[in-house]
């Protein structure tokens, strides 16, 4: 039992009623979840009110209600705890719930529309190497120094945040790198966590079924810098063309990294093949087997963060010369006909276009490049069109298929990709909605040494079609389906 005086210890509160002097259980922001003598925190979403649960919770036992509106219909014997804002009120509660684990652990969170798992990743298994006992928080897994938690979303919510959080303290990690998503920033499932490091990648087209416009999403962006204190630092990408914006108004210290432009931290790539790059990170030399210059810009992030952190420069290179690929991201395996299969990620137009060029600037000539991509349901609907044109123009075939339709009609949206093809590349596109028969086509039609790109799902190993998710793995599907035509 934990008293309510000290769990409101921060909160910025506009009102109470009834006494603050009492034990509570737990903390719940979900009515469904809430037992007895435990905190319902009420808080506005995006499809529901919260505020409209308070009389369940209360059914179900819970002693103590923050909101933002008091209830007209106040129960004898409940607590009420008014507050100018409930997601940062659950914030605080929640951090001061655990014990504030955040301010015992160098937490470092890296945001932007791509390369967020692979720095994040990167981060975490460099500073395993290098001997520290460490947490991870990204799309693809959660990690308690070497513990795997199956992950729900990039940036889970405050509660798990600070639980997880607590359990790396208790078990001695020094260490957290985590993602932090648009969705994340804006829904506040960041407030209260301490940021040693602030890192961004890029800011490109996404999320914009979210947040509406471009200038939300940056300005969503923007918010996890603004917020930080002084003692942070934030580093940011020097060659993106928001990288300064993003830290306009920051009070934390200012770093930038940058291949094009003078930065803190400088990289150039000295070499740029199929079996990894040559960098120059600060003047120093080193190899490293990831691929494309999209790499040189997550290797140069964690570069930064690592030597931010205390770490020596020389130490941080040989170590991340160790580091070979994160699951799904330019994941490369060649069939036993010799046809490259590469499995990536990309599921944003620009994400698309930079593998493209990757694969285009380390290929020979002779072979043909197939793409097959789709694009998710329930999501940003114009990256639909981009996407098509960018595999219809970057490939000598495109396959479109279907990525996880969620809730829609997969048919609909390949043709809403279907729009953005120019009209001379039409005749090398194809439309298979069964992402196991596009695949198995793009199979059929290479030959040895040809290139096979499946973007969209990386690591994923599932496929929602209609609400409901079936086990689906692309390196799965691409390496048994391989065999069997190859036989
Ligand atoms: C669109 C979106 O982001 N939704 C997230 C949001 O849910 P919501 O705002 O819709 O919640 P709501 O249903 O309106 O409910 C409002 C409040 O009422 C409460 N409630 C609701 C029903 C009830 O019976 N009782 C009750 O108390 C809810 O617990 C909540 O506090 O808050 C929930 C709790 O934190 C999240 O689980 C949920 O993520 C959904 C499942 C989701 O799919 N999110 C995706 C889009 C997402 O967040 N993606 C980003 C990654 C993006 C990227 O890759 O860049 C991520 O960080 O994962
Ligand atoms: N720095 C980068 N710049 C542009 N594209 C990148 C970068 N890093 C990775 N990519 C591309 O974007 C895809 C997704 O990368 P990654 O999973 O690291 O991004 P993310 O930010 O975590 O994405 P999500 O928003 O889904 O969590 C990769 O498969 C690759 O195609
Ligand atoms: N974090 C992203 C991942 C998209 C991956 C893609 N395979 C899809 O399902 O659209 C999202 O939830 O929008
Ligand atoms: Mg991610």
């Amino acid at each position: 039992m934990r008293n309510l005086v000290d769990l409101l210890y921060k909160v910025s509160i506009l009102e109470t009623i009834g006494t603050t002097k009492v034990d509570v259980n737990e903390i719940q922001f979900d009515s469904r979840k809430v037992g007895n003598n435990d905190v319902f925190v009420a808080a506005e979403g995006v499809t529901v009110d919260g505020h409209q649960y308070i009389d369940k919770a209360i059914s179900l036992g819970a002693k103590v209600i923050v909101c933002e509106n008091l209830p007209t219909n106040l129960v004898e014997g409940i607590t009420y705890v008014k507050v100018e804002n409930s997601t940062i009120a659950l914030g605080i509660i929640a951090s001061n719930y655990y014990g504030n684990p955040t301010k015992d652990l160098k937490l470092v969170g890296v945001t932007g529309t791509n390369g967020k798992t692979t720095t994040t990743t990167l981060l975490y298994e460099l500073f395993t190497n290098l001997g520290y006992a460490c947490a991870l928080v990204s799309t693809i897994k959660i990690v308690i120094d070497g513990e795997v938690i199956p992950s729900t979303h990039t940036t889970p919510d405050i509660l798990t945040l600070n639980k997880m959080f607590r359990e790396a303290v208790n078990r001695g990690c020094e260490y957290a790198f985590m993602e932090v998503s648009s969705h994340g920033i804006h829904q506040n499932r960041i407030a209260g966590l301490h940021f040693e490091i602030a890192g961004f990648t890029n800011i490109t087209h996404d999320h914009l079924d979210y947040h509406e416009t471009f200038a939300n999403y940056l300005s969503a962006k923007k918010k996890f810098f603004d917020d930080l204190p002084k003692t942070s630092i934030a580093i940011s990408n020097a060659d993106d063309k928001n990288g300064k914006v993003i830290l306009q108004n920051t009070v934390a210290t200012k770093k930038m990294y940058a291949l094009r432009t003078d930065a803190d931290f400088k990289g150039k790539i000295i070499e740029n093949q199929f079996d990894g790059m040559q960098l120059e990170f600060n003047g120093k030399e080193f190899w490293t087997s990831l691929i494309g210059k999209f790499n040189a810009y997550n290797l140069l992030l964690v570069f930064g963060v690592a030597t931010i952190l205390g770490q020596d420069e020389i130490e941080v290179l040989k170590g991340l010369s160790t580091l070979g690929n994160v699951d799904g991201r330019f994941q490369t395996f060649q069939t036993q006909k010799g046809i490259v299969i590469i499995v990536d990620y990309a599921h944003t137009p620009d994400a698309l276009d930079n593998v493209l060029n990757t694969i285009e600037a380390i290929r020979t000539k002779n072979e043909k490049l197939i793409t097959v991509v789709g694009c998710g349901g329930d999501r940003d609907k114009t990256k639909r069109p981009e996407m098509a044109d960018i595999a219809s123009e970057k490939s000598q075939v495109a396959i479109f298929t279907s990525d996880n339709p969620r809730t829609e009609d997969a048919e609909e949206i390949l043709r809403e990709m279907e729009v953005g093809v120019k009209a001379q590349f039409y005749n090398r596109t194809l439309k298979i909605t069964d992402r196991k028969e596009a695949i198995k086509t793009a199979l059929k039609m290479a030959e040895p040494k040809d290139i096979i790109l499946i973007a969209g799902k990386g690591h994923e190993t599932y496929q929602e079609i209609n609400g409901v998710r079936t086990h689906f793995s692309d390196v799965e599907v691409a390496s048994e389906l391989s065999k069997l035509l190859d036989k």
